[in-house]
């Protein structure tokens, strides 16, 4: 709940406001009664009209009061719940983009997901009913009691008694229903994250036969979450009726013991009439917001759930959004470098002594891994499936940090990169080719925002995808689907090194992306980067040989170590893993 005060700070004059108009409010509804009480005593009893005229009117000024100020407070209250969440969501937001790649992973994106949508409405809700319904309960407590108890401290002791058994009631009921909501949470995110694999498995689903049983394994969550609910709600329909009898047992108390004081001549018929009002303004909104507690638990969770990704690990929200913007609105360094200057030779890269371990991994991912990539020429990395090729993509990302070693871009450690993004120098293509939902353009302008039509062209041309493009009705405007569903593997994996090649990065990494291709598009985007892509140090990760023949420089991984380093003739000679892996495509 801390977080929220940090959040709620930006809206201090209108948690003011709200303060003064629930007072305000509060203060003629308990008018009311008082006025009702002084026209029957002072007005009917004695026939006194010109007093119920003048009482009348007051009541039809403190009714118009109240109701402007309940309106003044309502507005002022969702103007504070909606504008906080929306931070909340906006912060979350960048952070989930500043998050380490591992720390996604233990989150996971279905929980993500529900952080950023049903864990903000909690709060939301929350800061409504909070705002709206409890805050307004001391004000009527203490003004409504002391009314009561200038009119008779008996029945107001009694009205006390009740609001204690109403308040220990509910400290009860939430006892048992804070644990139901953190599992309702839970629930919720395992149903999330079985909803979207269904949806994005389905394919698979179907081919394997398997429709009835991802039916059933979604029945079985929808199950569990529902008969939490059902728990969950059970307790409710319990606690609410016997909460309203004592709301009766209230009544009753105040007619019985007021008439018999009326029939002592020791109170007067008007001030049963008002006692019996207090009373219910009084318990109603005590009633109310006792009620809303038990859902501030809930939203307690929530805000646990959103503490833990924004005070987890990564650059803080702020630095995140300067980065992004930084990133998107000055379209990347391009030609200039983050010095000014761009040079067009020598090391852009250099893994030196490099080591990484996942978390828990039994042993090392990569071990003591060393080679430079320069500028103007193709670095490849080669080895088998499993042998590290990707990690070592992702060190250069950063998406990783490097247990041992040192990795430079050109000459400097990544870590010491700080706010100049070394992302800005590198054009990375990801072994799954990701493409946003929007327009082939859109995505192109991932890669540099502010390319011109020429140069998204060019960098068609380049990925070996410009004819495909231009047969399509809508050219650079055609549309493509949610993860770019409606093109091929192929397609994808062209229209990503795009992406990459559109921004002019100074270092071109391309993990594992000509594996769709057939041969011959192969080698002409290969021959397509050379020319187009000059200057750059292209990292290329591959499979197949045959994309990385001509490359100046081979990479062999084997087992997360680099066993040898050198041209296709010369690992050919020198290196019989090399010469393994050669061997198995040929045969
Ligand atoms: N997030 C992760 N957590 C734990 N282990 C991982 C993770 N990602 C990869 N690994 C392990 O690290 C090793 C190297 O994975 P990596 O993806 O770098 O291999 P690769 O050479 O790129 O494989 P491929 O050619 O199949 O893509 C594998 O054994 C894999 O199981």
């Amino acid at each position: 709940m801390i977080i929220l005060a940090r959040f709620l700070k930006n809206y201090k004059l209108a948690c003011v406001g709200v303060g003064v108009f629930m007072l305000v409010q509060v203060v003629a509804a308990l008018l009311i009664p008082t006025l009702v009480a002084s026209i029957v005593n002072d007005g009917i009893v004695v026939g006194d009209m010109d007093h119920v005229w003048t009482m009348g009117f007051a009541m039809l000024g403190a009714a118009a009061v109240s109701a402007a100020a309940a309106l003044a407070a309502t507005y002022a209250s969702s103007f504070i719940a909606t504008g906080v969440s929306l931070d909340l969501a906006c912060a979350l937001y960048e952070k989930i983009h500043r998050l380490p790649y591992l720390e996604v992973g233990r989150f996971g994106v279905a929980s993500l997901i529900t952080r950023c949508t049903s864990d903000v409405n909690q709060i939301q809700q929350a800061l409504l009913i909070f705002i709206g319904m409890l805050l307004p309960v001391p004000f009527m407590v203490v003004v409504g009691m002391a009314l009561m108890f200038s009119k008779d401290a008996v029945l107001a002791d009694g009205i006390v008694g009740i609001m204690i058994a109403i308040i220990v009631v509910f400290l009860v009921l939430s006892r048992v229903v804070i644990p139901s909501f953190e599992k309702l949470q839970r629930q919720l995110d395992t149903m999330n994250r079985t909803v979207r694999e269904s949806v994005a498995g389905v394919r698979i689903v179907r081919a394997f036969r398997r429709t009835k049983w991802d039916g059933l394994r979604m029945e079985g969550v929808a199950e569990d979450y529902a008969a939490t609910a059902i728990k969950t709600n059970r307790i409710f329909a319990v606690a609410v009726p016997f909460v309203m009898l004592l709301f009766n047992v209230a009544t009753f108390m105040i007619l019985f013991v007021g008439g018999n004081q009326v029939a002592e001549g020791a109170l007067e018929i008007g001030d049963i009439m008002a006692l019996v009002e207090y009373a219910m303004l009084i318990l109603g909104y005590l009633l109310m917001g006792v009620a809303m507690l038990v859902f501030i638990p809930q939203a307690q969770v929530s805000a646990r759930r959103i503490s833990e990704v924004l005070e987890g690990e990564g650059a803080s929200s702020a630095e995140g959004a300067e980065e992004a913007g930084k990133a998107v609105g000055e379209g990347l360094s391009r030609s200039s470098g983050i010095d000014g200057k761009r040079p067009v030779s020598g090391p852009a890269v250099e893994f030196k002594g490099v080591g990484f371990s996942y978390e828990g991994a039994e042993k090392p991912v990569l071990e003591n891994v060393s080679f430079t990539a320069n500028l103007g020429e193709t670095t490849a990395i080669v080895g088998a499936t499993g042998s590290g090729k990707s990690t070592v993509a992702n060190l250069l990302m950063g998406f990783l940090e490097a247990g041992q070693g040192d990795i430079l871009l050109f000459g400097k450690p990544l870590g010491s990169y700080g706010s100049d993004d070394p992302h800005e120098r590198i054009g990375f293509v990801p072994q799954k080719p990701f493409l946003f939902s929007g327009t082939i353009a859109d995505n192109l302008r991932h890669g540099f925002a502010r390319a011109t039509v020429r140069q998204m062209w060019s960098a068609l041309s380049t990925a070996q995808i410009a004819d495909f493009v231009e047969g399509l009705e809508k050219g650079l405007d055609s549309p493509v689907s949610q993860g770019g569903g409606n093109f091929s593997g192929g397609q994808r994996q062209r229209l990503a090194i795009a992406r990459a090649v559109v921004r002019q990065p100074d270092v071109l990494l391309l993990d594992d992306s000509f594996s769709a291709l057939d041969a011959t598009t192969d080698l002409a985007l290969r021959r397509a980067l050379k020319r187009d892509a000059t200057n750059s140090a292209k990292i290329v990760i591959a499979q197949r040989v045959s994309s990385i023949i001509d490359a100046e420089r081979i990479v062999v991984l084997d087992e997360g170590r680099a066993v040898g380093v050198g041209t296709h003739s010369e690992l050919l000679e020198t290196c019989p893993e090399y010469r393994a892996i050669v061997q198995s495509q040929e045969g």
